[in-house]
């Protein structure tokens, strides 16, 4: 079967259109809704997730008949680091299943003109030729620690070009690498690596600790990406890019865990030592992506690493290191 939505030109969003971002309280969708706000959107809507479940269908349906949006981000998941998802997979398997086949449905039902469905970097195989190109999607086995999220993941872009496909509406996909920044969940044991270095580094420091243990062997290489970039790159790709393949994310540099350990110890200020609890996974060894769609569509990040985890740094002991006791 071929994409029919090829008649459709990627161009400027409406700014009065009703625009939904789902999930705007968490790390993407808050840095969502703020660069929206900053571009002009003047109507924005959001809803916790106490306000509407996305996994109750007919609340999602009928939420989608009352607003009538335009314009749908799709960044409600349920996500977590590399601990949460092996140890509750059919957790993140079934609610991601669920909310994105609701929205996406409810958006379909509508006709809504656009729609952005966020997936992730862990839908390529483990072992992929780095950069990861696109291309390489469904070509070798998935990471174990993270394969029902990034089958969840798999089964949203396909949904997204089978919509393309069967109707011709132009919704499109992008697959982000790791992402930080304010917003961020720092909870140890469920988060991603680096709200949890900053937090146990940043408690480090404060308790003049000797030592600090990280996860791993610290030799994987990740690459990491400011919210506030992808953000930018969300509302960039509604505006420039139309096509049925997912588009990466990131910045096109990577760097080790223990090379990011290093540099969020400079951050905080702690001066002790890195040990490594070699019990907890590594996960993928790399996954840098090949950005090369993204770049040659017009945009590139702003934000370097090393100044986004210092302000990351800044507004974690504004926002939740004050709140320990
Ligand atoms: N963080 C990262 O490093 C990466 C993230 N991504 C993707 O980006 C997207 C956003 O992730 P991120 O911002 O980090 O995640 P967060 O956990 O920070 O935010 C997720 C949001 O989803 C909402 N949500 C979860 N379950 C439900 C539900 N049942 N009903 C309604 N809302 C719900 C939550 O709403 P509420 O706060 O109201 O409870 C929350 O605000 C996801 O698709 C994720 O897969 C991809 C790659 C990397
Ligand atoms: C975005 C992506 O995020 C997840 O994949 P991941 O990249 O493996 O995620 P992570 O950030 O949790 O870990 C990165 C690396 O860092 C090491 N590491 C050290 N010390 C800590 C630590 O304290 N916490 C964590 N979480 N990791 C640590 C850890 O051992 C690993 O080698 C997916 O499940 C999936 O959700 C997904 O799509």
């Amino acid at each position: 079967m071929t994409d029919t939505s090829t008649d459709f030109t990627a161009g400027p969003l409406d700014r009065d259109a009703p625009t939904y971002i789902a999930g705007h309280r968490g790390l993407v969708g808050s840095s969502l809704w703020r660069h929206f706000e900053s571009e002009g959107f003047s109507n924005l809507i959001g809803r916790t997730s106490s306000e509407l479940d996305l996994k109750n269908r007919d609340a999602v349906f009928e939420f989608f008949r009352d607003t009538e949006p335009q314009v749908v981000v799709l960044a409600a998941a349920k996500v977590g680091g590399i601990l949460a998802n092996s140890t509750y997979p059919v957790d993140f398997l079934s609610e991601n299943l669920q909310i994105q086949v609701n929205v996406l449905d409810a958006a379909l039902e509508q006709r809504v003109s656009r729609v952005l469905f966020l997936g992730s970097s862990c839908i390529y195989p483990k072992y992929a030729e780095q950069p990861i190109r696109e291309d390489s999607l469904l070509t070798g086995l998935l990471e174990p620690t993270n394969d029902a999220y990034a089958i969840a993941k798999i089964a949203g872009i396909l949904q997204i070009q089978s919509v393309r496909r069967q109707y011709g509406l132009p919704w499109i996909s992008a697959m982000p690498t790791n992402l930080y920044g304010p917003g961020d969940n720092f909870s140890p044991e469920g988060s991603h690596v680096l709200p949890a270095l900053i937090r146990r580094y940043d408690e480090a420091a404060t308790a003049g600790a000797e030592s600090v243990t990280n996860w791993g062997t610290g030799s994987p290489r990740r690459e990491f990406l400011h919210v506030d970039d992808m953000a930018s790159a969300c509302l960039h790709l509604l505006e420039h890019f139309d096509g049925p393949q997912q588009v990466n994310v990131g910045t096109g540099e990577d760097q080790t865990i223990e090379e990011i350990a290093t540099i969020v110890a400079d951050a905080v200020g702690y001066e002790g030592r890195i040990e490594w609890d070699t019990t907890k996974p590594d996960g993928t060894p790399r996954k840098l992506l090949d950005v090369s769609t993204l770049r040659g569509s017009g945009w590139e990040p702003t934000v370097g690493l090393r100044d986004g985890i210092r302000t990351t740094v800044q507004w974690y002991r504004q926002n939740v290191g004050h709140l320990r006791e």
